[in-house]
C-alpha cells in the first residue's frame, strides 16, 4: 500500500498544475488558492470600540464626564474629545479623536439626564486604563499581510475574509478533468426495467461520479463499454482526449474477458502496478502515459483501472483516486485524515491489510469514538458502503493474533 500510494503521489506531482483566475463568488468554494491573497487595508481601518459604553479620556481625573455626542457602528462622531467629556459609543463604533478608552455601560452611573431620558453626565465606577476596549488600526490584519495562503482550500472562512477585504478575484488551481467509465458485458443501463438474468445495473458509474462530486469534482459520466478489447481501446482513446484522469471499473482481474491491462499497454501507457496487497481492491491497477492529442505537445495522463466489485471500486477510489485529484487540485494535504477509534465488536484479521467500512457512535463522554462495522464486508456487497463514515485500517493477521477484540483501538481514515 505504501508503495502504491507513493507511486500515485509522485505521478500527481509530475502532472502539470493548471491555474485560472476566478471571481470571488460561491463557485469559488472548494477550490484551492494558487496565490497568496494579500490584505488591501488595515483591519480594523480605524480605532473601533469592542463594547457598548462611553469613549472617555482615561486619565483626565474627571469624576463626572459630560456626554457630548454619540458614535454608533455606521455613524461616526466627528468631534475631538476634551478632558471631562465622553461620547456614547456602540460596539463597532469609531472611537473619536481624543478618547483613549471605552468604559462599558454597566461600569457607569448616569448622574444627569434630560427630559427625554438621554444621559447628559455619567460617572465611571472603576478606574479605566488607556486602550481599554479599543481595537487599534491593523491590530488584526495589517495592510499587505497574507490573508489566504497558496494551497489553502477556500471554505466559508476564507470566502468571508476575501469578502471582508473587498477582493474581487483570485488565482486558483484548475481542477483536473476526470472521466468515469464502467466496463463489462453484463452491465445494463440504469433505466432498464427488466434486467435479464446474468446482467446487472451499472451502479459503479453513477456511484463514482457521485463520489467525485462529494469531493468537489464534476467528473464526466463516461458511460459503459463492453469487455471487447477494441471497444475499450476506442472508448479510452476518445476519453483521454478530454480527461486528465480516467477511472474505470471492472475487467482487471484474471478472467478471460479481463482486457483492461492489455488495452492500457496497447495505448502506450506504462502500468505502475496491477495488484496491490489490500482488501478490497487486490487487482487495482494504475497506468500513466504521455498522450499526444491533435498534434499538441504530449501530456501526462493517468488511468486508474479499478476492480469491478462495487465495494472494491469505491474503496480504491477513496484510497487512490480522491488523493490524486486532490493533489492535482492543489491540496497540500490530499489524503484523508486519520484518527484512532475503538472497536464495537471483535474482528477477524485477514491475509491482506483491510479497509473495513464502519460508522461512528457519538462520542458522549467516552475517550475515543466507537466504530461499528457496516455489515458483510465482501467486496461485492454494495450495502457495506451505505452509512460508512470511516475506513478501519486493519493490519494483516500475525501468528498468535488472528483477531482484534472489542474495545481495542485501531487507526481509521475519516471519509
Ligand atoms: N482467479 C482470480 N479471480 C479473481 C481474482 C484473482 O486474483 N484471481 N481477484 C478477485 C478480486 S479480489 C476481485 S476484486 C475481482 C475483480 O475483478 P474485475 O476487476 O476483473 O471485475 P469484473 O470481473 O469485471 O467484475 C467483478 C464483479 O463486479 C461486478 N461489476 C463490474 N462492474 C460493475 C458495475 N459497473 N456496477 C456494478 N457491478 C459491477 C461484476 O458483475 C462482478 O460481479 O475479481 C476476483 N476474481
Ligand atoms: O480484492 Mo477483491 O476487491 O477483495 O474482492
Amino acid at each position: 500500500m505504501e508503495e502504491a500510494e507513493e507511486i500515485l503521489t509522485n505521478l500527481g506531482k509530475q502532472m502539470c498544475h493548471k491555474f485560472e483566475v476566478v471571481d470571488v463568488d460561491l463557485n469559488l468554494l472548494g477550490k484551492v488558492a494558487g496565490e497568496n491573497a494579500i490584505s488591501t487595508e488595515n483591519m480594523p481601518r480605524t480605532r473601533v470600540s469592542t463594547k457598548d459604553g462611553y469613549a472617555v479620556v482615561a486619565h483626565d481625573g474627571a469624576k463626572i464626564k459630560a456626554v457630548i455626542g454619540v458614535s454608533l457602528a455606521g455613524s461616526v462622531y466627528n468631534g475631538v474629545l476634551q478632558p471631562g467629556q465622553c461620547v456614547r459609543i456602540s460596539t463597532g463604533g469609531v472611537v473619536p479623536e481624543g478618547a483613549s478608552a471605552v468604559v462599558m455601560v454597566e461600569h457607569t452611573i448616569c448622574t444627569k439626564s434630560n427630559d427625554e431620558g438621554e444621559e447628559l453626565e455619567i460617572q465611571i465606577k472603576d478606574h479605566v486604563s488607556d486602550g481599554t476596549n479599543i481595537r487599534e488600526p491593523g491590530s488584526e490584519t495589517r495592510k499587505g499581510e497574507t490573508i489566504v495562503r497558496t494551497g489553502t482550500k477556500i471554505g466559508s472562512a476564507e470566502f468571508g475574509i476575501l469578502n471582508a477585504f473587498g477582493i474581487k478575484n483570485i488565482m486558483v488551481y484548475k481542477r483536473p478533468i476526470v472521466t468515469v467509465i464502467s466496463t463489462g458485458n453484463e452491465l445494463v443501463n440504469l433505466d432498464c426495467e427488466e434486467v435479464p438474468v446474468g446482467m446487472i445495473r451499472d451502479s459503479n458509474g453513477p456511484q463514482l461520479v457521485a463520489l467525485f462530486k462529494e469531493y468537489g469534482i464534476d467528473a464526466i459520466a463516461g458511460g459503459r463499454v463492453s469487455d471487447d478489447f477494441e471497444c475499450i481501446k476506442e472508448k479510452l482513446s476518445q476519453s483521454l482526449k478530454q480527461s486528465d484522469v480516467i477511472v474505470t471499473s471492472g475487467g482487471v482481474s484474471m478472467g478471460e474477458k479481463d482486457n483492461l491491462k492489455e488495452v492500457l499497454l496497447s495505448l502506450g501507457m506504462t502500468i505502475h502496478f496491477g495488484r496491490v496487497m489490500m482488501k478490497p481492491g487486490l487487482p487495482c491497477t494504475v497506468a500513466s502515459g504521455q498522450i499526444q492529442i491533435d498534434g499538441a505537445l504530449p501530456t501526462l495522463k493517468i488511468v486508474l483501472a479499478l476492480p469491478g466489485n462495487p465495494a472494491s471500486a469505491w474503496v480504491c477510489s477513496q484510497l487512490f483516486a480522491i488523493p490524486l485529484v486532490r493533489t492535482l487540485s492543489g491540496y497540500v494535504k490530499p489524503r484523508h485524515t486519520q484518527m484512532r477509534v475503538r472497536l464495537a465488536e471483535d474482528i477477524k484479521l485477514g491475509d491482506r491489510p483491510e479497509y473495513v467500512r464502519a460508522y461512528l457512535e457519538d462520542l458522549g463522554n467516552k475517550q475515543c469514538p466507537v466504530a461499528h462495522i457496516t455489515g458483510n464486508q465482501i467486496s461485492s456487497n454494495i450495502g457495506s458502503l451505505v452509512g460508512a463514515e470511516v475506513l478501519l485500517m486493519l493490519p494483516v493477521k500475525l501468528d498468535g493474533k488472528e483477531y482484534m477484540s472489542k474495545d481495542e483501538t485501531v487507526k481509521a481514515m475519516v471519509l
